[in-house]
């Protein structure tokens, strides 16, 4: 089933996921807005729910897949989920010396079709880079598929990105902060640099 971007904003907001305060991003952008998608993913019936509906956006952008591949940590359970909908794999890059590698006897298979799933993407860096490591590998990447484009359509990954919704929300670099915004202390929430 389809669902619409109010649909998918109102699981965010449902699951407490839609936070406001002052984030450090991934990226080292800062933003007032941080969507904590483990508040959804704690919520197996919630997460079913969207990753069935991101499954059906991608079979329909792509066609078959094979093997979802997502980047760890935030992309590990939609990955999975999705790729159960699918009826494909489910498998991980996560970083080594700080860079993403498929580990611990991960494979892809000579002509498998291969779907990259995120969670969320702000400046598509981690999609980036997640298919930098799959396109080290065989098989064929065939697209990307995320929960939420916070870049509103604007991040380029270097291949077809589907999202459930497309948001235009604000972010900055840390020198150029709005002063509400460096009124408050920030948080980063996320895992890139925390001895990755
Ligand atoms: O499009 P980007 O600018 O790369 O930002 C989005 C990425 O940031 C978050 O991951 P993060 O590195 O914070 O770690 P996590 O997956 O462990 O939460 C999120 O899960 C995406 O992977
Ligand atoms: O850019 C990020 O790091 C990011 C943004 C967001 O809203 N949620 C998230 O988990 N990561
Ligand atoms: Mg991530």
């Amino acid at each position: 089933m389809t669902m619409t971007k109010d649909e998918v904003l109102a699981e965010f907001r449902d699951a407490g996921a839609l936070l406001e305060g002052h984030f450090i991003l991934s990226s080292g952008l800062r933003s007032p807005v941080f969507l904590q998608k483990m508040f959804i993913f704690q919520d197996p019936v919630r997460t079913a729910r969207l990753c069935k509906a991101l499954a059906e956006k991608a079979t329909a952008a792509f066609g078959k897949i094979d093997v979802v591949v997502s980047p760890a940590v935030g992309g590990i359970v939609p990955g999975y989920e999705t790729a159960r909908q699918l009826g494909a794999k489910a498998i991980f890059v996560e970083r080594e010396d700080g860079r993403f590698q498929l580990r611990r006897g991960f494979q892809i298979p000579e002509g498998a079709r291969v779907l990259m799933v995120e969670d969320i993407v702000t400046t598509g860096l981690s999609s980036r880079e997640c298919i930098d490591a799959i396109r080290q590998h065989p098989g064929t990447l065939v697209g990307a598929a995320c929960l939420i484009d916070r870049s509103n359509g604007k991040a380029e990954i270097g291949t077809t990105l589907v999202s459930l919704a497309q948001l235009d929300i604000p972010a900055y670099p840390a020198d150029a902060l709005p002063p509400e915004l460096a009124a408050l202390p920030p948080v980063k929430p996320g895992s890139r640099g925390l001895g990755a």
